[in-house]
């Protein structure tokens, strides 16, 4: 009786944190329907805009506050962040950069088109690259254009050798992400507001680890550029409450996310 008590006293007093992920805004390669992954594209004019009218407009308009970011280490995820601090008039934050958060690495499918490369192989196996969890497209090679300028940007100089991808597949980045999830985990449970400003790939895999998905049910979920997606745990319990919030238009957000799942022309 008295244990009963006690326990719905504590959920009463329930603290909890929230925690927000956010996909980059529209890269140069998203706005020519190229694979990109490690890659280092620029945000496109409208990719920056975006960052600002709807990432931060809607993270102003929800009132949330942060006190720390992480994004990966390339420019399409930090300038977003960077905007979006701007914008929030809170460019102070720390910001960890981490590599671990780079987008999947898409091997020899980097740079290319994705509606030439359903014409060639057809849509099947292009779907299969882009979302079945074990889809492995092939190695990249030093025959392609993007090979030496992603094997020596020094963005990449804390990957260790030996942890270097060539490609990956989803399995892999889920693996990759894995372990800064649970940094990140750590200080969220302890209270710390935390902003995830990534990719594509890399906002499946903490969606995944966030919400427990099986491998089948993260192969249908796709993520559009900018839009906020709100997460809150209870702090003692470590326990989602609820589930996922995507924030704004609720049309917008449907039509992004169809724009996202098709392979585009
Ligand atoms: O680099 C990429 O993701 P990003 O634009 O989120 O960084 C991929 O090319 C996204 O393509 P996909 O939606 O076919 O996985």
């Amino acid at each position: 009786m008295f244990k009963a008590l006690k326990e719905k006293l504590s959920n009463l007093i329930m603290k909890t944190n929230r925690l927000v992920l956010l996909r980059h805004g529209e890269s140069e390669f998203n706005l020519r329907n190229l694979f990109c992954g490690w890659h280092d594209a620029p945000l496109s004019a409208s990719g920056l805009e975006e960052a600002r009218t709807i990432a931060a407009a809607n993270l102003i308009a929800a009132k949330l506050v942060f006190d720390k970011v992480y994004c990966s280490t390339l420019s399409r995820s930090k300038r977003s962040a960077e905007v979006i601090l701007s914008e929030m008039k809170c460019s102070f934050l720390p910001t960890v950069s981490d590599w671990r958060l780079n987008e999947r690495h898409y091997g020899n499918l980097t740079g290319a088109n994705k509606r030439d490369m359903a014409n060639r192989y057809g849509e099947e196996q292009v779907q299969f690259w882009r979302r079945n969890y074990d889809g492995l497209p092939p190695p990249i090679e030093t025959s392609n254009k993007y090979f030496y300028h992603i094997c020596n940007n020094p963005a990449f100089q804390a990957v260790p050798i030996d942890q270097f991808p060539l490609t990956e597949s989803m399995r892999m980045c889920v693996d990759r992400v894995s372990p800064v999830w649970s940094e990140i985990r750590k200080e969220v449970l302890e209270g710390i507001r935390v902003l995830i400003v990534v990719h594509g790939t890399v906002t499946r895999a903490l969606v995944k680890h966030i919400e427990g998905l099986s491998e089948e049910q993260i192969e249908k979920v796709n993520i559009p550029n900018s839009v906020p997606i709100v997460y809150e745990f209870n702090m003692k319990t470590g326990e989602l409450i609820g589930g996922s919030k995507y924030l704004g238009d609720a049309k917008y957000i449907e039509k992004m996310t169809e724009k996202v799942a098709g392979i585009g022309n």
